[in-house]
């Protein structure tokens, strides 16, 4: 795994036991799932709005945003970035055309 995403993924698990009032992310936990899919919903609009705009470092950063708080959701479900690039990584070399005509049979 990507070793950004590998350290940033052992930071969230530790800041499952961090005080709220120094630290966003276990601020982020203390508000609850309800409170980062929100979060999650910002930033997808916001990198859409960057993305029609076609500014590339506007679009970086808030790609940024979005996966950011897309791994903080994944750690409060317990889940860690290695098991979507597993799935990925399932998914390798099969074509979608094929993988939606698989699914509608
Ligand atoms: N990568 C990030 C990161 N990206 C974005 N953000 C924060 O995410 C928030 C994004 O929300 P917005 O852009 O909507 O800004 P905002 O208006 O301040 O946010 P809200 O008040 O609306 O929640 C900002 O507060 C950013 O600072 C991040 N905060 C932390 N990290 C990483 O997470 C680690 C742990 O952070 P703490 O838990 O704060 O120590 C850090 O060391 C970094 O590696």
């Amino acid at each position: 795994m990507n070793d950004v995403l590998a350290r940033l993924s052992e930071l969230l698990e530790q800041r499952k036991s961090a005080d709220p009032a120094s630290s966003y992310v276990a601020k982020l936990y203390a508000k609850g799932m309800d409170s980062i899919l929100k979060k999650i919903g910002e930033e997808a609009t916001e990198t859409v709005i960057a993305a029609k705009g076609g500014n590339k470092d506007e679009i970086i950063y808030e790609t940024a945003d979005l996966w950011f708080h897309t791994m903080i959701m994944l750690a409060k479900a317990d889940l860690k970035p290695q098991d979507v690039l597993a799935e990925l990584a399932r998914r390798e070399g099969l074509s979608g055309i094929v993988e939606k005509a698989n699914r509608d049979k």
